[in-house]
């Protein structure tokens, strides 16, 4: 019998949203989706800045809660700025979540990645083609977005396995591979999450804003497992209940209320009865 993700994470379903504190998280990320990502944090009742110079981060370190790497749009500067800030999270024990953005699409990205790797951060994250290229194995990803052909049920059995290997070196680490399954692989077990609609992979920044929740459920106590569980499932009921009000509407209008959601369904208590996922 497998068990349910909530029976699982039962704790952390019923304490975590909403959030009792306002964690301040530093988010060094892509000019393509940072409003969004700011304003996410903030309807979830968290807090955002968005410092990436490295001569700022003794003083911003003392004051962050949480660390969001991402790889989205790298320039020399940001890439400076990456490395730097996840050495810093390493030495100052800050929590950090790396979304490996076009990790799929180029080596300078995927050296990155891996090079950010070395410091342990709590998550590593991406979607399911760009999660198959970090582990070495194929990938079908094309510039940010994932494959439907990275998502059978063959190739998410591969990605488990291969992403088990890596939490043997990595065993502080957790997992993240997104997508219409999302795959959770740490030391401590493997989970697979269903939430979701697929209009989700039609407006930018819904990968973007799941890191840097994550980030933000890192800093209050969660375990890495859990934030990453409580995240992903969080922001896909709030799609799905989105979705289920935009029946004249297009994608834009989906995005506006998915966000929306985000600051409306902590209040209902009963949202994690939606929450479909199970252990591996
Ligand atoms: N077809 C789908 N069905 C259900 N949920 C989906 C689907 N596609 C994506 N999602 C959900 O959307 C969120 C983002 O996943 P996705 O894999 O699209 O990230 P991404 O490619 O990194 O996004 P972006 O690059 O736009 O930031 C996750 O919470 C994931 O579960
Ligand atoms: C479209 C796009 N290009 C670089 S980052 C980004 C936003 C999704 O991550
Ligand atoms: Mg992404």
């Amino acid at each position: 019998m497998t068990q349910s993700i909530t029976e699982v994470f039962a704790d952390a379903f019923k304490t975590t949203f909403p959030l009792k504190s306002s964690p301040l998280v530093d988010c060094i990320t892509n000019p393509v989706t940072i409003e969004s990502m700011a304003n996410a944090l903030l309807y979830i009742d968290a807090k955002p800045v968005m410092a990436d110079l490295p001569e700022e981060f003794p003083k911003l370190f003392t004051q962050i809660d949480a660390l969001l790497l991402n790889l989205g749009h790298i320039s020399p500067e940001r890439k400076d700025s990456l490395l730097a800030a996840g050495r810093y999270a390493a030495e100052t024990h800050k929590p950090a979540v790396v979304d490996l953005v076009g990790v799929a699409a180029t080596q300078l990205r995927y050296d990155i990645g891996q090079q950010l790797l070395q410091n342990h951060p709590n998550v590593v994250k991406g979607n399911i083609s760009e999660m198959r290229r970090f582990a070495g194995l194929k990938s079908t990803g094309r510039g940010v977005d994932g494959s439907q052909l990275d998502q059978s049920a063959t190739a998410l059995a591969e990605l488990t396995k291969a992403l088990q290997e890596l939490t043997e070196r990595f065993p502080n680490t957790t997992f993240l591979a997104t997508g219409e399954t999302d795959l959770v692989v740490s030391a401590k077990g493997q989970w697979r999450l269903e939430n979701g609609v697929p209009q989700l992979d039609r407006f930018t920044g819904t990968g973007d804003i799941v890191g840097a929740l994550t980030a933000a459920l890192l800093s209050i106590g969660l375990s890495n497992d859990e934030a990453v569980v409580l995240t992903v499932s969080y922001f896909n009921c709030c799609a799905e209940v989105a979705a289920a009000q935009n029946t004249a509407g297009g994608i834009a209008s989906f995005r506006e209320k998915t966000l929306d959601q985000l600051s409306l369904l902590a209040d209902q208590a009963d949202w994690v009865q939606m929450v479909k996922g199970e252990a591996l």
